[in-house]
C-alpha cells in the first residue's frame, strides 16, 4: 500500500505584476510506499521543491490532492521531517541540543533530551561532537546533524530538499553510504529531491523524472541495482543513459540517435 499519494496535482502561482500565471507543476500523479527511497529528478524550475513542499505541508495544490498515510496534507506536521539544502541549525546550541530542539519546544526535561538525543547522534555517527558548535563543524557534519534532528521525531516520511547541494564530491559520496546506510537502520521512506542523475542512481529506490516547467512526470524509474552502487559499472550507465535521454529537450536527437539516423 502506498504512503504517499499524489494525485492529478496541479499548482499555479499567480504572478499579479504580470497578469499572468507560472504553471510549476501540471497533472502530477505519483506514489511512494513504505520504505521507498524516492528521488525526485528533473531539471531547475521544473517544481520539485513544490512538490516536496506540498508533501511537508509548507504549500498546497491549485488542483489534486496530496495525501500521507492516508490522510490529505493540511500543514505540517510530526510525521514529517524536513531536511533542507542548508541545515538551518541554532548556532548558540550546541549538536546535542540541536538534534534535541523539538524535544525542547515539547517541555521535555534535560535529561529525557540529551538521552534521546544521543540514540540519533550516534545512527549519523556523530558520537563525540556532541557538546561542539555548528561553526565547528565542517557542513557535511551540519548535514549530518539536521538529519539526526528530523530522524528524532521518528517520522515516517523524511523529506530531503538537495541536502548535500553544497558538498564537495568526495564528502558528498560518503554522505550517501551514510544516508543508504541510516534510510536502513531507521526503516524511514525518504524523499529527497536532486538535480543529479548520478545522485538519484546512487541512491534511490525508485526515481521520479521530471520535464522542465510545467513540470511533469515523464517516467518513474524502478532501479533494479544492487547496493552499494557502484556508478562505473555497465547497468548504472544503461539507467544514466536512460535518464540522460528522458530529460534532453523533446526533438533533441542523442548522440546515439543521431549516428544512426
Ligand atoms: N512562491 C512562488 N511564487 C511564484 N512562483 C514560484 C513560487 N515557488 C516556485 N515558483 C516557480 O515555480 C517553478 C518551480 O519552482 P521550484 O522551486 O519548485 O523548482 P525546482 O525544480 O525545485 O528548481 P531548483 O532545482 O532550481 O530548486 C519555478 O518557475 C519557480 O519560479
Amino acid at each position: 500500500m502506498s504512503l504517499i499519494t499524489i494525485q492529478n496535482v496541479s499548482r499555479h502561482f499567480e504572478d499579479p505584476r504580470r497578469g499572468s500565471a507560472v504553471k510549476a507543476l501540471d497533472d502530477v500523479s505519483l506514489s511512494v510506499g513504505r520504505n521507498e527511497f524516492l528521488c525526485l529528478l528533473g531539471p531547475s524550475g521544473c517544481g520539485k521543491s513544490t512538490l516536496l513542499n506540498m508533501i511537508a505541508g509548507f504549500d498546497h495544490p491549485t488542483r489534486g490532492v496530496v495525501a500521507v498515510g492516508g490522510r490529505p496534507v493540511t500543514a505540517p506536521g510530526v510525521d514529517r521531517g524536513v531536511v533542507f539544502q542548508q541545515p538551518t541549525l541554532m548556532p548558540w546550541l550546541p549538536v546535542w541540543e540541536n538534534v534535541a530542539f523539538h524535544l525542547t519546544m515539547r517541555g521535555l526535561p534535560k535529561a529525557e533530551r540529551r538521552k534521546r538525543a544521543q540514540h540519533f547522534i550516534d545512527m549519523v555517527g556523530l558520537r563525540g561532537f556532541e557538546n561542539h558548535f555548528p561553526s565547528e563543524l565542517s557542513g557535511g557534519m551540519n548535514q549530518r546533524v539536521g538529519i539526526a534532528r528530523a530522524l528524532l521525531m521518528n517520522p515516517e516520511v523524511i523529506l530531503m530538499d538537495e541536502p548535500f547541494g553544497a558538498l564537495d564530491e568526495q564528502t558528498k559520496m560518503d554522505m550517501h553510504a551514510e544516508l543508504v546506510r541510516i534510510w536502513r537502520d531507521s526503516q524511514s521512506t525518504i524523499v529527497f529531491v536532486t538535480h543529479g542523475i548520478e545522485e538519484s542512481l546512487a541512491l534511490g529506490t525508485h526515481i521520479a523524472v521530471m520535464s522542465a516547467r510545467p513540470g511533469r512526470i515523464r517516467e518513474l524509474i524502478d532501479v533494479d541495482l544492487p547496493r552499494p552502487r557502484d556508478s562505473t559499472s555497465p547497468r548504472f550507465n544503461d539507467y544514466k543513459r536512460h535518464i540522460l535521454q528522458l530529460l534532453r529537450p523533446e526533438g533533441v536527437a542523442t548522440p546515439a540517435a543521431a549516428a544512426h539516423g
